[in-house]
């Protein structure tokens, strides 16, 4: 039968392209080869030989997959009927690592010859092409397909991971004697079969990527282990004729590349020199320059490359972008400028400028941060920078040569989208870019309509838990790399998504497993991510408290009186589809923040026009009763809330013992923040605010000037969800966070405000929480969940918090009454939190023993949420505590119940 080229054919799909050895042959120079590595393997064959990427990387990785030939496993098969597991676990071992376990099959594993049942473990898997079923003589292929052989049923799919066609009962016999080139009927398609996938290219999805793809990224892998050659080898000497001829190009690099400490870039290929060097420019060493590589800590000079390598299409083929999410505050900005000011002036073939113009799309609050910057590590002369801002109109820009680089929030790119896209930019860079969430964003399509290809998207906010926002994110900078979002779903998505859930199967987890793990591998050439560590040791120590606060009496007799409300026992029925659980949730809230907050929210209850029938009347139902008859909440005092109480001790002690250090002061709430505002002023606190209503333009005014060593402010009253994200606070060493939010990341963006490059002082962070409420369990949440975190990202469910079981209800709807604090009670810690487990008594004890905490070296530094086992390396102990060596909470031990308390960086600490 003669058959059209099926589409992979054309496309030079790589899974095709091997010659498919039959079963029972065997390919003997390969074997030679594999045997000399091990002795024992030699009963196994060859049977396909691919290249891929994983193998490329790692070196002890082999190209090829192994499988036992029928022959080979009847030898050492001696009469059970294991020989199917055996097949799968020899596939899935295939590698030429010496230290490998291949040969270490069962030996007890046999086929009887005759035996016609086969164990519904078999699992084998085919690439072919596949069309409708007709009696025509030319068939016209329709497309590429997978089919999978598991026991006596088979499964095709197609590339986009979609079941096109299935059937059962077919014999074993049948099963046996498919090979290439052999067609059969499976579910109303003709199949014809074109090779052996191997269990390893299914269960890491990479049999479903099309040609292009793979080749493209495994281009890179050349690219990178090419060493450095003496740059002045072509730079200096143009080899060839046209060389000569083009020698009015600049052929000197613009900065020396072998002085010492120079920061040169990678050379491009023989590809790339093909693909983008048709005039045959002599080859020029890119050299970052030396004025802005002498303030480049190492981890930036690593991020340089990459970056400059992502655009210039050195590490993927025709893609060129990247995504830089180191976390926070590791200098993405000044990564970027080095990139921007490097390509501007330089590039690799003689010498010409890589770009011209470049968009950088930022947060309002961070346009001007961005000016800064620039100016801070280039001065003024050498680039031109326009910050599109109320009295800087785009056009100028537009009308300007002078200008390079546009600085715009987002908001602003909105509403001069057309403008933006009518000037031709060749570098785009999107800084907090995890809001590009999907293509349904306004931004995100507005972002995508720009025909820039290089581009960048920075974030230190990973993508927490949503697989989809993740491919929107790759696909936005390399469009199209992980194919369409439907084979994206069916080939990574939902086998990830299903390996996690309490029900997988074992083989479902493996899949999963398999997959993230690809898709982290095809991700991982353009994605960089370091942590907080590598820039630990350039920064001051930093003293991390969680405080547990003891609720006022009247904070306590509102709370049971909310927790006896009808709202909550209906909320405990289970009849959550109508639950006023949120609204619950937020009363207890506002209650541990102060009960004058939730005084007010009654009150405008009480007035609005829907009380009767909102649910709201019943969680609030004689409340009132529990306050003062004449409570007025412009009256609050401290004494009514306990976390306020230790605020505003903590405040006076910071004052009198560091008068020249400042503090910043973190709610999530503007009703919170109004709280605290009234606070500093009674207490005559000079003070400064940044919240969702501060304009824009301001932003960055108010900042400079609490940073500033002239400023008298001691506090800055920041939001953190409304303009926490980028922020540099490192005017304040003391940073407290008022209230917890339900995603970590939303403390973590505010507690790294202050802890930053910059900051001169030892940094206190102080977490307040209300023991035994709401806020305890919230911080549970946060820290239990971390240990789930996934591969690619983490897929715990962290920012919404709209859905809870009755289960998790129950357990958000109780009050410890009488623990010090609940979080330690569930560390399962063998401490009562007694003075013996302060630091001071550490060596009395066995390093071995849970609580033995200050010598233990934490084990990580990165801006993660911590796990409860980090936890409970904490030093940790109860506010009764006699002898506490931290005078900030000596002074508040007296509200408190329980501290952790955690020192990093504590060689040079206080
Ligand atoms: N090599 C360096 N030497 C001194 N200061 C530096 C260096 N690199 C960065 N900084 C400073 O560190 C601070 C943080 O840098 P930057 O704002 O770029 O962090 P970031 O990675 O963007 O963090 P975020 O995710 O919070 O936005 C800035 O004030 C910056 O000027
Ligand atoms: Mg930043």
């Amino acid at each position: 039968m003669r058959r059209s080229a099926a589409p992979s054919q054309l496309q030079g799909n790589p899974f095709k392209k091997p010659k498919f050895i039959p079963p029972a042959r065997s390919n003997p120079s390969l074997n030679e080869e594999i045997t000399k590595l091990n002795p024992d393997i030699k009963l196994l064959e060859v049977a396909t030989s691919k290249t891929f990427l994983q193998s490329q990387n790692d070196p002890r990785k082999c190209s090829l997959n192994l499988l036992p030939t029928e022959e080979s496993a009847r030898e050492i098969n001696h009469g059970d009927n294991y020989r199917g597991k055996y097949c799968f676990e020899a596939c899935a071992m295939a590698t030429l690592d010496p230290h490998h376990t291949v040969h270490s099959a069962p030996k007890e594993i046999t086929v009887s010859k005759g035996q016609e049942e086969e164990p519904a473990s078999l699992v084998k898997y085919f690439s072919v092409v596949w069309c409708k079923a007709s009696k025509k003589k030319h068939k016209k292929w329709e497309g590429d397909a997978v089919l999978i052989v598991k026991g006596k049923s088979f499964t095709l799919k197609n590339l986009e991971g979609k079941d096109i066609g299935r059937g059962i009962g077919y014999k074993f016999r049948e099963l046996e004697k498919i090979e290439e080139g052999q067609t059969m009927m499976i579910g109303g398609k003709e199949i014809e079969v074109m090779g052996i996938i191997s269990p390893d290219d299914f269960s890491s999805g990479r049999c479903f990527q099309l040609g292009g793809k793979s080749p493209a990224i495994s281009n890179f892998c050349q690219a990178a282990k090419k060493c450095f050659s003496n740059p002045l080898k072509s730079v200096y000497k143009p080899s060839s004729k046209e060389n000569r001829q083009n020698s009015f190009c600049n052929c000197k690099p613009r900065h020396d590349p072998c002085a010492p400490n120079s920061l040169v870039m990678l050379r491009p290929d023989s590809r790339h020199q093909w693909m983008f060097n048709k005039n045959c420019f002599p080859l020029v060493d890119v050299v970052i320059d030396p004025h802005l590589v002498c303030h480049l800590r190492p981890h930036q000079k690593e991020g340089i490359r990459f970056l400059y390598e992502c655009v210039m299409g050195f590490r993927v083929n025709d893609r060129y972008g990247a995504i830089l999410a180191d976390e926070m505050g590791l200098g993405k900005t000044i990564q970027c400028i080095s990139l921007i000011w490097t390509l501007q002036c330089q590039g690799p073939y003689g010498g010409k400028p890589v770009i011209k113009k470049t968009l950088i799309v930022t947060p309002g609050s961070l346009v001007n941060n961005w000016r800064k910057e620039f100016q801070k590590w280039l001065g003024s002369e050498r680039i031109k920078i326009f910050a599109v801002g109320q009295d800087h109109k785009i056009e100028e820009f537009t009308k300007s040569p002078f200008y390079s680089v546009l600085i715009i929030s987002y908001e602003m790119l909105l509403r001069s989208l057309d403008q933006v896209k009518n000037i031709k930019f060749d570098l785009l860079i999107c800084d907090e870019g995890h809001r590009l969430k999907n293509s349904a964003v306004k931004t995100t399509a507005a972002l995508i309509s720009l025909s820039c290809e290089k581009r960048i998207i920075l974030t230190g906010t990973p993508v927490q838990n949503d697989l989809q926002e993740f491919f929107a994110l790759i696909d936005f900078v390399n469009p199209g790399i992980l194919g369409p979002l439907s084979s994206y779903r069916k080939i990574y998505e939902e086998p990830i998504i299903l390996s996690r859930q309490p029900s997988a199967s074992e083989e479902e987890k493996e899949l999963g497993e398999r997959r993230a793990a690809e898709l982290t591998c095809l991700t991982g050439l353009f994605i960089l991510r370091r942590t907080q560590e590598v820039i630990n040791k350039y920064l001051p120590p930093k003293i991390e408290n969680v405080v547990f606060c003891q609720p006022a009496a009247l904070q306590i007799e509102l709370y049971r009186k909310l927790l006896n409300s009808r709202a909550v026992r209906f909320c405990l029925q289970g009849l959550l589809e109508n639950s006023p659980h949120l609204i619950c949730i937020g009363a207890l809230k506002k209650l541990c923040n102060h009960p004058c907050l939730l005084f007010n929210s009654i009150k405008e209850k009480e007035c609005s026009s829907t009380w009767d029938k909102n649910e709201e009347r019943s969680l609030y139902e004689g409340l009132i009763n529990v306050f003062p008859a004449d409570y007025n909440p412009f009256m609050f005092t401290e004494e009514e809330s306990g976390k306020l109480q230790v605020l505003s001790k903590l405040l006076a002690v910071i004052r009198e013992l560091c008068p020249a250090e400042k503090v910043v002061l973190v709610s999530n709430y503007t009703q919170t923040l109004n709280i605290l505002q009234e606070v500093c002023k009674r207490h005559g606190y000079a003070y400064t605010r940044l919240d969702g209503q501060t304009p824009v333009s301001q932003r960055q005014q108010i900042v400079d000037s609490f940073n500033s060593k002239y400023s008298s402010d001691f506090i800055f009253l920041l939001s953190s969800k409304a303009g926490g994200v980028g922020l540099n606070l490192i005017g304040g060493s003391h940073l407290i966070l008022y209230d917890i939010d339900w995603n970590p990341a939303t403390d973590i963006q505010a507690m790294s405000r202050v802890w930053r490059d910059g900051q001169k002082h030892p940094v206190h962070i102080y977490r307040l929480l209300t023991t035994g409420t709401i806020e305890e369990k919230i911080y549970q949440r946060q820290i239990s969940k971390q240990d789930l975190s996934g591969a690619v990202v983490d897929l715990t469910k962290t920012s919404e918090h709209t859905q809870f079981s009755v289960e998790e209800l129950k357990n958000l709807f109780t009050l410890h009454e009488s623990s010090h604090c609940v979080t330690h009670d569930l560390l399962d810690c063998e401490c009562t939190g007694g003075k013996d487990h302060t630091g001071d008594a550490l060596e009395k004890f066995p390093i071995s023993r849970s609580c033995q905490l200050g010598p233990h070296p934490q084990k990580s530094h990165s801006l993660k949420p911590l796990s409860m086992a980090q936890l409970k390396q904490w030093k940790h102990f109860s506010g009764d505590h006699l002898s506490l060596t931290d005078p900030f909470l000596e002074r508040i031990r007296e509200n408190v119940s329980f501290f952790f308390q955690n020192i990093t960086n504590q060689t040079t600490a206080i």
